[in-house]
């Protein structure tokens, strides 16, 4: 039998899903000791492997078959735009990508102002405000901790992720507009999914049963 896979997003989106897949007797202790530097990790028994990656980096894994299957937050499966297919919400990792910003800037998105927007996914902020709101903006791509922009002027408004709210909170920024919803996702090699059809069909069928049953 041939090995199965996994590229995982290294963080809180890799524990959450090999939590779930603990429940399915899918484990593997490697991945638990937080001081190796290892980068794969292989199940013997089930002929498995995972590895972790950065989040916009599963997509590209997946899409090129070093990966058979990848777990990745929405926003970054859209933002990447791979060709893979998407087989499964998991249910976790949830949060919303927003348009944020001062209270006051709600003017300027009203009045259609030539407003500039920074942000971590450019592809996302530029399919809301040219397709859906048919708004021309300048877009400033940056690459973490993104509620500093308004706060500095580097843009009026930023689009970034909201999960509790607390960073915007705290920076005295707020919610402005809500493009979509965002949870952790399932995604899979197109050919994979002709191969191994039948491996990856009873994983998702038995995470959909868990899911069921929470
Ligand atoms: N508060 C949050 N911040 C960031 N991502 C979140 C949050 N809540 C849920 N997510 C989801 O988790 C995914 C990745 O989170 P993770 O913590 O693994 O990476 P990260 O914090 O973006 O990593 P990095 O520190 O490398 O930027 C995101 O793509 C998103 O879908
Ligand atoms: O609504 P909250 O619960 O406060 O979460 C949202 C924050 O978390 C994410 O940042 P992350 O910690 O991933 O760091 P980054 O800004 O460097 O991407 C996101 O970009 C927001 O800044």
């Amino acid at each position: 039998m041939r090995y199965l896979t996994f590229a995982l997003t290294k963080g809180r989106l890799a524990n959450q899903t090999m939590e779930i897949l603990e429940k399915l007797g899918i484990t593997c202790d490697e991945l638990k000791d937080k001081d190796s530097r290892k980068l794969i990790f292989v199940n013997e028994e089930l002929k498995l492997k995972f590895f972790l990656a950065k989040g916009p980096d599963v997509p590209t894994y997946v899409e090129y078959g070093a990966a058979d299957i990848g777990v990745a937050g929405k926003d970054v499966i859209i933002e990447e735009g791979r060709k893979v297919h998407e087989v499964l919400d998991l249910g976790f990792g949830k949060c919303r990508m927003c348009v944020c910003g001062h209270e006051d800037a709600k003017d300027l998105l009203h009045r259609r102002e030539l407003i500039r927007v920074a942000t971590k996914y450019p592809n996302i902020a530029k399919d809301y405000f040219y397709n859906r709101k048919h708004q021309t903006v300048e877009l400033i791509k940056m690459n973490g901790s993104i509620e500093l922009a308004p706060i500095v002027g580097l843009s009026e408004v930023i689009v970034d992720i909201v999960e509790t709210g607390s960073t915007l909170k705290e920076n005295g920024l707020v919610v402005l507009e809500e493009v979509c919803p965002l949870s952790a996702r399932m995604i899979v090699n197109p050919v994979s999914m002709r191969m191994e059809n039948v491996r990856i069909k009873e994983l998702i069928t038995n995470l959909r049963e868990l899911q069921k049953n929470i």
